[in-house]
């Protein structure tokens, strides 16, 4: 009987206390591979699939509890990471792909008939993340991308309808998983982002 359950709650999307915080960390993170140097995204779509091809490894990958990132259905958190925009290249259907929210930092490129987002691209040049595309490597088949590292705007998540009571829950679950919570970004990126600031002053 326990065989059973255990086996259910594998081959399903599930943890053992409902705390989904993401498909690709659920059931453990996969390492990064030392030698991975890019793959292929693909949306949701049975057909005309868009898809984008990456040349490089991923960094600063990430769970991202904001309102903003594209989450998978049933996940708490997005797995976000980085990579150089001269990078990463629409290799098909890039006719689909339409701006979320003109208005935001991230341009989010999504594709029109799944809903997924292919990437992120900041357009402002003095925005100390410009020249990086923000992309969701479970979109890929390719094994070896950058894991993710910390837990970023893990407060956010009540935005958008998680009760404020679950949050020591979802942060233990984080921590299980070996993820930091943060409710901006890592340390290392605030950092980063202060010493842009101080430097363009
Ligand atoms: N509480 C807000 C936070 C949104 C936010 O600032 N998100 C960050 C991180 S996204 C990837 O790590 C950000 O840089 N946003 C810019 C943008 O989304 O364009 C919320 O939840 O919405
Ligand atoms: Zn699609
Ligand atoms: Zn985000």
């Amino acid at each position: 009987m326990i065989n059973k359950i255990i086996n259910k709650c594998k081959s399903t999307f599930c943890t053992a206390n409902n705390i989904n915080i993401h498909p690709a960390m659920d059931r453990g993170i996969a390492p990064t591979a030392s030698n991975f140097s890019g793959g292929t995204l693909q949306c949701h779509c049975s057909s005309n699939k868009v898809t984008v091809k990456i040349d490089s490894q991923t960094a600063h990958n990430h769970a991202c509890g904001c309102s903003k990132c594209w989450k998978p259905k049933g996940a708490l958190f997005s797995q976000v990471a980085v990579v150089s925009k001269d990078k990463l290249s629409v290799t098909s259907n890039a006719k689909k792909l339409n701006v979320v929210d003109a208005t935001a930092t991230i341009q989010r490129f999504a594709c029109k008939d799944c809903g997924v987002h292919m990437y992120g691209r900041i357009e402002d040049r003095t925005h100390p993340f410009f020249g990086l595309d923000f992309v969701h490597t479970e979109l890929s088949s390719d094994k070896g991308w950058s894991a993710p590292e910390f837990a970023a705007f893990v407060s956010s998540i009540i935005e958008t309808g998680t009760d404020p009571k679950d949050m020591v829950a979802i942060r233990e679950q984080l921590n299980a998983l070996g993820i930091e919570s943060y409710d901006c970004l890592s340390p290392t990126l605030m950092d980063v982002i202060a010493a842009h600031v101080a430097n363009s002053k």
